[in-house]
Order: C-alpha cells, then structure tokens, then sequence
C-alpha cells in the first residue's frame, strides 16, 4: 500500500493517552478537542489530515466535503456507523476501526445484563437504598437450563455464547454470514429467525447497525416469542425497535430489556430507561480500563502503519479498512 502523508491528527472525543503517544512519538501533531458542535468540527477539520472518534462524533457527509486535507478517519472501537462510509470512500478518505480491541469488554457488559435480568440486582439495590427489605419483589429465575438466543455470531455474539454456555444455558442463535458449522464448534446451533423466536427464553443482539438489522425486533417479531421473553441490546439502539420493545414490556409480552444502547444518545424520551422492567447503562459496552487501552493504541498504531506504507489487510492482524459496511471481513 502506497504510504500517505499524515501530519496532524485532531481527536475529537476521549480516547486513551496511549494513542496521543503513540502519534507523537511518530512525528505526527496531536490536537485532542472533545465536545465539539458540527459546526466547530466543521471549521476545525480544515486544519486536519486525520481524525479519531469514537461512538459519539457523527462524521457525516458535510464534515468529509468540508475539507480536501482529511486523509484517514480513526474509530477506536467497532462500529463504524456514526462515520459516513460511502462519502469517505467516494472522497478517498480511509476509514479505518480497531474491530477486537473491546469485544470482551462488549460481551461481559451483555452477560452482566443477562444476569442482572434473571435475578433484578439493579432494582433491588435501588429498593435497598430507599430502605426496604423486600425479598418476594424480586424472586428471580435461574439462568441454568434457558434457552439464550443470540443474534449476530461475530466476535461478540461468539464470546457471549462461551460464557453463557457456562451457566448452563443452552445457545441457539442467526448469523447470515459465519457457517452454522463454525457456530456448531462453539456451541451455538443456528436456525431461521422463525424458528430461533418462539425457543428463546433470553435474546441477545450483536449486530452492525444496517438497513437489515434495524428493527430485527420489532412489534412482529415480538409476537413469536415466548411471553415474558427477556431481551439484550448492546450492540446499537434501533435493532431492537425502541417503540415496539415499550409496547411489549407494557403488555408482558416482553419480561425485561437490559439496554447499553439507544437510537438517541443521551435519551431524550426516557419511557424505557424508566421502564421498572429495564436495567440499562450510557452505552459502556466498551468503557473499561482495557478496551480504552486496546482501541487508543491500535488506532495509533494502524495510523502509523498507513504513514509507513503498510499493507494493513495483511500485515497487521486483526486489523482492517472499512470501506463499505456491508463488506465487512471477519
Ligand atoms: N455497546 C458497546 O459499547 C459496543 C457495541 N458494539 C456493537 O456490536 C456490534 C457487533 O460487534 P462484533 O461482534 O465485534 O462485530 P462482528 O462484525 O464480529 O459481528 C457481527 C455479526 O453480525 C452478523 N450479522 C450481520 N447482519 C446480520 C443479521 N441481519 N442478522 C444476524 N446477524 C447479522 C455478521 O455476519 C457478523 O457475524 C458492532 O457492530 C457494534 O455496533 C461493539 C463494541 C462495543
Ligand atoms: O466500539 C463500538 O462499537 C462501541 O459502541 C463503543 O463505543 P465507544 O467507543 O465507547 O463510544
């Protein structure tokens, strides 16, 4: 790969030291301004050959064409849905992510969550601090012999099934893509989403956010499922249809949601965060000590390699360009 020029880099939100660091001891110039307005960003990506986000900056069209010196766009995490792809392609800025710097981190938020849902810890440390002693509120189920269905047998999906397997709950699960054998070897028999509804006593989502996957489940989707069923949403707000889930807690249809992520972040309409049924968290799948160092680094780290003139498809394990979302390598 032909090495490009990057001289500057702006990180626009908090991202590990590591990655400050490791720019700068490469020569190249670091600016770190979190919290910017669209419009700042917009002026202050002029001066710029590369930036790093991660989750929070909507890198959209309008901020790609507002400067012909933006060479590389950085996400140190996984998803990549906040960058606007097609117009970084169409415009030749790379885009790149750190796609396993924090699937641990992602996968044990969602078997806390699958816990905290089947023996309601939040609510009950909530109803301890008010003062009560109330044991038959909170009765729970245990998770050993349930059937846990996993949407999405990526990195994630995957991780989640060897720790859920462990509390003796049974994984079935639906991936377009990985061969139902590769799951097989893992544990996880796959099926139709037809068939994978109405066995689940859990759901877990660990889909991208695409056309295909908003909505996976949704007011339809709920009906073939087990009354009661329990669902997790860690990946990204919209795959579980926002409106369709509060419809479904309200009826019983759905038992409980454990949700780290929302179609809008913050939420303005706090309807399900205030849902008795609903644990959730400010999107902190990725939020720990280790992922934050993993992410920061690798993103520097790829970075370097393009200056270098690295082919990083092969040169650099577990790393890749995004160029398309649908594309997406393993
Ligand atoms: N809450 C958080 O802080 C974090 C959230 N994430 C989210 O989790 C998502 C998954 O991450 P990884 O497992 O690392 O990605 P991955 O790319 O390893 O796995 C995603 C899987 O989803 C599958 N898939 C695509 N369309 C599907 C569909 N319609 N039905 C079922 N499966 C489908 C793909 O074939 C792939 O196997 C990321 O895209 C990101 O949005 C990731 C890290 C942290
Ligand atoms: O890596 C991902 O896809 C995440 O959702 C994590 O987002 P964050 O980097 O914590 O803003």
């Amino acid at each position: 790969m032909a090495p490009i020029t990057i001289r500057s880099v702006l990180i626009s939100e908090s991202v590990d030291p590591r990655c400050r660091a490791v720019l700068e001891e490469n020569g190249i110039r670091v600016t770190e301004r979190p919290n910017m307005k669209t419009e700042e960003l917009m002026a202050e990506i002029q001066n710029y050959d590369g930036l790093v986000v991660r989750s929070a900056t909507k890198v959209t069209a309008d901020i790609i064409n507002a400067t012909d010196n933006l060479k590389i766009i950085g996400r140190a995490g996984t998803g990549v849905d906040n960058v606007d792809v097609d117009a970084a392609t169409k415009k030749g800025v790379i885009v790149m992510n750190t796609p396993s710097g924090n699937t641990i981190s992602a996968a044990e938020l969602t078997c806390i969550m699958l816990m905290n849902l089947s023996r309601n810890v939040p609510q009950a440390t909530m109803s301890m601090k008010q003062g009560n002693w109330d044991r038959k509120k909170f009765m729970g189920s245990e998770l050993f012999g349930k059937v846990l269905g996993i949407v999405g047998l990526g990195r994630i999906g995957k991780e989640v099934a060897s720790r859920m397997q462990s509390f003796g709950m049974k994984t079935i699960g639906y991936d377009p893509i990985t061969p139902p054998e590769v799951s097989a070897s893992w544990g996880v028999e796959q099926m139709s989403l037809e068939k994978l509804w109405p066995q689940c006593d859990y759901i877990t989502v660990h889909t991208p956010l695409m056309p295909s996957t908003v909505g996976l489940l949704s007011d339809e989707t709920f009906a073939l499922c087990k009354r009661g069923v329990k669902v997790v949403n860690c990946a990204r707000g919209g795959i579980i249809d926002e409106a369709a889930l509060l419809r479904a807690l309200e009826s019983g249809q759905c038992g409980g949601a454990g949700l780290d992520v929302f179609v809008e972040e913050p939420p303005k309409d706090r309807s399900l965060v205030n849902h008795p049924n609903v644990i959730s968290c400010p999107h902190l799948g990725a939020s720990t000590k280790e992922a934050q160092a993993r992410c920061g680094e690798d993103i520097a780290l790829q970075i370097v390699d393009m200056v270098k003139g690295k082919n990083l498809i092969g040169a650099v394990s577990q790393t890749f360009l995004v160029f398309a979302p649908k594309t997406l390598p393993k």
